[in-house]
């Protein structure tokens, strides 16, 4: 298994992982252009060749980041990868300098078994909403939103 940043050869894989979870309402569904354009902000596994997971840290501000577009194959789930991914994304916050990572979720179990804690969502800054004025629920969303302080015993 191999965790690594992002190479123009992974994005039609990146692409069919994200849309998958994007059609079953999962998470915003990204095009190609997206892709490409953010590249850098996204992190694979790879498995014997197969990109087989993604996960995008998005810069907000300088003491903020999200992360994004966390998503596995469906044969790969429950092994303990996305916890790999997200402890991957939140090191490279750290490395960076940034002391706070967010996510809006469905997935409050999995984010808080990888150390993140539920905020209220009014809490976020409105910076963070720039993304969401592209989901069909806005601007009632029913994600849940959660934190990780790495200043803070964060991993
Ligand atoms: C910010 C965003 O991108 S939100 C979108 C998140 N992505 C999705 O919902 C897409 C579909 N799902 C997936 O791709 C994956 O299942 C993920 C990314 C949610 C989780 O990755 P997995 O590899 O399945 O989780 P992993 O095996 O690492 O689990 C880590 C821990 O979380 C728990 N967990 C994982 N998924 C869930 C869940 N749906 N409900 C409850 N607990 C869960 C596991 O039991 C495990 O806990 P433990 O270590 O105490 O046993």
């Amino acid at each position: 298994m191999l965790i690594r940043k992002a190479r123009m050869a992974d994005v039609e894989s990146m692409h069919q992982l994200i849309n998958e979870c994007a059609a079953q309402g999962l998470m915003l569904a990204r095009s190609r252009s997206m892709l490409y354009e953010t590249i850098r902000e996204f992190t694979v596994i790879e498995i014997e060749g197969q990109v087989v997971g993604t996960g995008a840290l998005h810069v907000i501000w300088e003491d903020l980041a999200e992360i994004r577009a966390l998503a596995l194959a469906s044969d790969w789930r429950g092994k303990g990868l996305g916890r790999k991914l997200v402890e991957a994304l939140v090191e490279e916050a750290r490395e960076l300098g940034l002391p706070r990572v967010f996510a809006l979720t469905y997935q409050l179990d999995f984010f808080l078994a990888c150390g993140f804690r539920e905020v209220p969502m009014e809490t976020l800054p409105h910076k963070v909403w720039k993304e969401c004025i592209n989901c069909p629920k806005f601007p009632n969303c029913d994600e849940y939103a959660v934190i990780i302080e790495l200043n803070e015993g964060g991993r």
